[in-house]
Parts: structure tokens; C-alpha cells; sequence
């Protein structure tokens, strides 16, 4: 049988760029009949971690462009853990297009690549990429919508894990629809993280009948996202993001005022890591009070990488089954704001139906 590869290409070689591609690494071995700390499916529809490729990757920072992806995910600024020593890729980060993709506090810390912008639909062209995977920071509303035209131009599958609207927007699913490539979208869901966490307490107080008034989500870390969103500016998309992946749990109205979910601060010595505290307030039996809440401590980047791990092969399985448009299962269960929302639960179920090819 043919070698099947799912050949990846990258945009924003950042911090979780660097957890996906050590994650290949470290999997590289893992075990297909047994169950693997880290990941959802060590082998999905077929395809085994190893299977995935890196081919091709964008970047716009002087010591990232020009260097060997195994060397640019260790570059300043990314902070995040070493747990695997990945070994020289031979593909050389290109530059991109900075347009909208360096904010205020960003242009602090990162010196722009001197290098003239690539052609970048022809290098995902020449690499042969199956799937671009968005990774631009928050607030990169231009930049994303322009890697998406890549993608649309390049001919291959999108995977959209940051928070600009492109797979929940309907012209947009349209257009990978008419040129049969998939899209997943669009904003990462960690594997187990604060959206998903806060998801399904919200489930869980509507299934078991207590009423959920108000609740907060406070999140702070010291990676350069914390960075970059405290710009309150580039915030706008995220905010709206993750507080509907909240309250689309629910089936009563909200009042804005009741519901507070976003990036809170920047703390640089936590590096990638991530703390969240969150608090549901809620009406009990007998119309009493019943308060819940919890602390989450992760490592943001290898936490999202254990999810885009298995988006990247659910694009792939499409592509191999000339499906186009929105993946609405896998979207559902792998990001904040899919074009429909479901409970986790449901998703779950969608999405393993969509791997076996029954959706
Ligand atoms: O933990 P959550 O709420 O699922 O969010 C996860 C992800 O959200 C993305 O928007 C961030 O850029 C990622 O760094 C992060 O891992």
C-alpha cells in the first residue's frame, strides 16, 4: 500500500506550533492498542501520529524566517516546554506577510524578518500540503482571512485555531465547498482546558435542573498571547469566541452583565503556562444558592496540540474523501465557535462517527 502521509504546513510558528511538532516526535512510537496519556487516537481513520508531515511554514520574525522548523520553534519569543528533540525537518520557515499580524506589545518583543514575503499559495503548491494550519495571534483579522485565501488558492484544507470567524461564516464554508477542500474551525479547544471545562459545568448544572446565574472565567499566563491580548483592542473576536462557547451550553438567556469569560492578564513568569479560575453561581432545589469553583493549571500550547493533532487528520480523511466545506462534527468537538454548536457529548459522538466515515 501507498505510504499515506498527512502533510501539514504551518502559519505562526509559535508556541503551539512548537507543541504540535514535538508532539509528532514524541508520538512518533506510540502504541496503537493501547491507550496513550496525551492523546484522543494514537491512529485516526488510518492515519498514525507519525503519518503527519511538516512541509511548509510561515513566519514573519528574524530568527524563525530562514532557519530549519526544528530550530525556529525554539526561537525567541516562544516559551513553552521542551519534551521532545526534533530533528531537522529540511523545511526552511519562509516569510510571510506581517499585515494585521503584530500587535502593539508583540512589535516589543520580536524584531520583523528582513526577508522579502513569499509566494505563499505557490509554496503550499510546491510543498503538496493536505491541510494549512492557521496559528496567528489574536486580533490577526487580515492575516487569517489572507492565509485562507491561500489555502482556496493552493488547493488544500484549512484548520483555523485562532478566533477570526472563517469556518463560522457562511461565505466563507461556501467557497471551500465549491473547491471541495475542508476547513475546521475556527478557534482551538484545548483538550482539557478552560472552554471545555466551563462547557460542560454549564451542561451540567442545565441537565441536573440548577439554574445558572452568573458565572466568570478569569484567565492569565505568560505566553506571548497573554502578551499580545493586552491590547484590549485585538480582543474583540476572542471574547465574543469563548463566551459562546459558554453560554451556547445553556438554555436560557444570559445578561451580558452575568457572564464575564476572557483573558484577564499577563504574568510573564509563567511562561506557557496558563491558570484559570472559574465560578458558577446558580439557583438549587427549593430556589436556594449553590456556588461551584475551581482552579485549572495547564501548559497552554501542548494542551492544544493534543487537539489540533487530530484535526489536521480529520482534514485529511475528508480530503481523501473528496468532502469539502465545514467539518461540522470534528469543528464542533475541536474549537470554540464551530458554524454549529452541540454539547461536548454530541460532538464527541459526531465526530467519531465522521472518523469511521458514517457522517
Ligand atoms: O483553554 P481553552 O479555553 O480551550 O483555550 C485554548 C486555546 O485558545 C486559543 O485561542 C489560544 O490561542 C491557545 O493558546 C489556547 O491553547
Amino acid at each position: 500500500m501507498a505510504e499515506r502521509k498527512v502533510r501539514v504546513a504551518i502559519a505562526g510558528v509559535g508556541n503551539c506550533a512548537s507543541a504540535l511538532i514535538q508532539g509528532v516526535t514524541f508520538y512518533r512510537d506510540a502504541d496503537e492498542s493501547a491507550a496513550v496519556p496525551g492523546l484522543m487516537h494514537v491512529a485516526l481513520g488510518g492515519y498514525h501520529v507519525r503519518d503527519i508531515e511538516f512541509v511548509a511554514a510561515f513566519d514573519v520574525v528574524a530568527g524563525k524566517v530562514g532557519k530549519d522548523l526544528a530550530e525556529a520553534i525554539a526561537a525567541a519569543p516562544n516559551n513553552t516546554c521542551r519534551f521532545a528533540a526534533v530533528p531537522a525537518t529540511g523545511v526552511e520557515v519562509r516569510r510571510g506577510p506581517t499585515l494585521d499580524g503584530l500587535g502593539r506589545y508583540l512589535k516589543n518583543v520580536v524584531t520583523e524578518a528582513p526577508e522579502a514575503v513569499d509566494d505563499v499559495a505557490r509554496s503550499l503548491r510546491d510543498a503538496g500540503a493536505d491541510v494549512l494550519v492557521c496559528y496567528l495571534p489574536v486580533g490577526s483579522q487580515e492575516a487569517a482571512s489572507w492565509y485562507a485565501e491561500q489555502a482556496l488558492k493552493a488547493g488544500c484544507g484549512f484548520v483555523n485555531c485562532m478566533p477570526v470567524f472563517i469556518a463560522s461564516r457562511a461565505e466563507w464554508r461556501r467557497r471551500f465547498e465549491e473547491r471541495r477542500l475542508p476547513i475546521v474551525g475556527d478557534d482551538i479547544k484545548s483538550q482539557v482546558g478552560a472552554t471545555i471545562v466551563h462547557r460542560m459545568l454549564a451542561n451540567l448544572f442545565r441537565e441536573r435542573g440548577v439554574r445558572l446565574d452568573r458565572t466568570y472565567q478569569l484567565n492569565f499566563g505568560g505566553n506571548t498571547d497573554f502578551l499580545n491580548m493586552l491590547e484590549r483592542d485585538r480582543l474583540e473576536s476572542k471574547k465574543i469566541s469563548k463566551t459562546q462557547a459558554v453560554t451556547s451550553q445553556l438554555d436560557h438567556d444570559l445578561p451580558a452583565g452575568d457572564v464575564h469569560v476572557g483573558p484577564s492578564d499577563y504574568v510573564p513568569w509563567l511562561t506557557d503556562r496558563k491558570f484559570c479560575h472559574i465560578r458558577l453561581e446558580g439557583t438549587a432545589f427549593g430556589e436556594v444558592p449553590l456556588t461551584c469553583e475551581l482552579k485549572l493549571e495547564v501548559w497552554d500550547s501542548p494542551n492544544s496540540a493534543g487537539v489540533v493533532i487530530d484535526a489536521v487528520r480529520c482534514a485529511k480523511l475528508a480530503l481523501d474523501r473528496g468532502i469539502g466545506g465545514a467539518l461540522y462534527g470534528p469543528s464542533s468537538y475541536f474549537m470554540k465557535s464551530p458554524p454549529q454548536q452541540f454539547t461536548d457529548a454530541e460532538a464527541r459522538r459526531r465526530t467519531e462517527a465522521f472518523i469511521r466515515g458514517e457522517a
